[in-house]
């Protein structure tokens, strides 16, 4: 893949969140890759007088369902474009008081709970061979520290750090569910915070969540349980604050970022190599 566009950083937009708000369009790339198709085109865009890739991870109308989702192709298609660091967006639930409904969470965990889910680049059957990802830190501490300043200058509430399980998907928890997954340790609940951030750390990209809670999953603290309606009102109303959140981001994000390399560099180039669908 051949393009003059080179931004350091990427937005991956969750839901409710299918063009980056207070952007500008500059182009939009097709890109195929050795996976399938990304969710959507890459748009390329100024933002905050910065250049930089945004991608909706359930396509340009919400049409991709979490479970579907081809985390494999996004990160790589992301990667090919010389991105570095990955923030994303996500709407989630809280498990717990200490993560209430309307703040921000900057997300330093997860407990996978998914099932099906193509989550790694190096399952031996390619030339990039069998890697093992040490995963103690997948959301990048230097963005995860980026994140928590933004949210310190604009006065947001906030949670520093949270544990969230990731659930399968596409319907909610039960309250048996929800509470075993609390007992468990989990302090937050999603359907899209894993596989991403590994497949990010695999391709040596920074990667870190800006999660703002919409709900209380079944409504532990007595509130309505969750729906899907209640999800997409509670982040359209949160979409000024979340824009907020990432203009003061890019602004603290200097161009000569340079995430950890968790996996050898060469595994990484020959993953970035490996013929794509459309030329294979
Ligand atoms: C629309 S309700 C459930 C949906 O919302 C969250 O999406 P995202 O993480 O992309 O913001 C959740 O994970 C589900 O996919
Ligand atoms: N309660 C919940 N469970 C799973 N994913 C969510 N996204 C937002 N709220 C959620």
């Amino acid at each position: 893949m051949k393009t003059e566009w080179r931004p350091t950083l990427a937005v991956i937009g969750g839901s409710g969140m299918y063009q980056l708000p207070g952007s500008q369009l500059l182009d939009q790339l097709n890109v195929e890759t050795p996976f399938g198709s990304p969710s959507a085109a890459i748009s390329m865009v100024k933002f905050n007088d910065q250049l930089l890739a945004f991608l909706p991870r359930h396509g340009p109308a919400h049409r991709v369902a979490p479970q579907q989702i081809n985390h494999r192709a996004n990160l790589w298609a992301l990667a090919s474009v010389g991105v570095r660091a990955v923030i994303s967006s996500a709407a989630v639930g809280s498990l717990v008081a200490g993560q209430p409904r309307g703040s921000f969470s900057v997300i330093s965990d997860f407990f996978d709970r998914t099932w099906g889910r193509a989550d790694t680049f190096y399952d031996g059957g390619s030339a990039a061979g069998v890697q093992h990802l040490p995963a103690a830190d997948a959301f990048c501490p230097q963005l995860r520290s980026l994140l928590i300043d933004s949210l310190r200058e604009l006065a947001e509430p906030h949670q520093q750090q949270a544990v969230v399980a990731v659930i399968n998907g596409p319907r909610f928890s039960s309250p048996a569910e929800s509470a075993w997954l609390t007992a468990a340790g989990a302090e937050l609940i999603s359907m899209t915070q894993y596989p991403e951030p590994v497949l990010a750390a695999e391709l040596n990209l920074g990667y870190a969540a800006l999660a703002y809670i919409t709900d209380a999953d079944t409504g532990h603290d007595g509130s309505e349980p969750v729906s899907a309606a209640l999800v997409m009102s509670r982040l359209g109303e949160a979409q000024p604050r979340i824009q907020a959140v990432l203009s003061v981001l890019v602004s603290k994000l200097a161009a000569s970022y340079q995430p950890q390399e968790r996996v050898p560099a060469a595994a990484v180039a020959a993953v970035l190599q490996l013929p794509t669908s459309a030329g294979a």
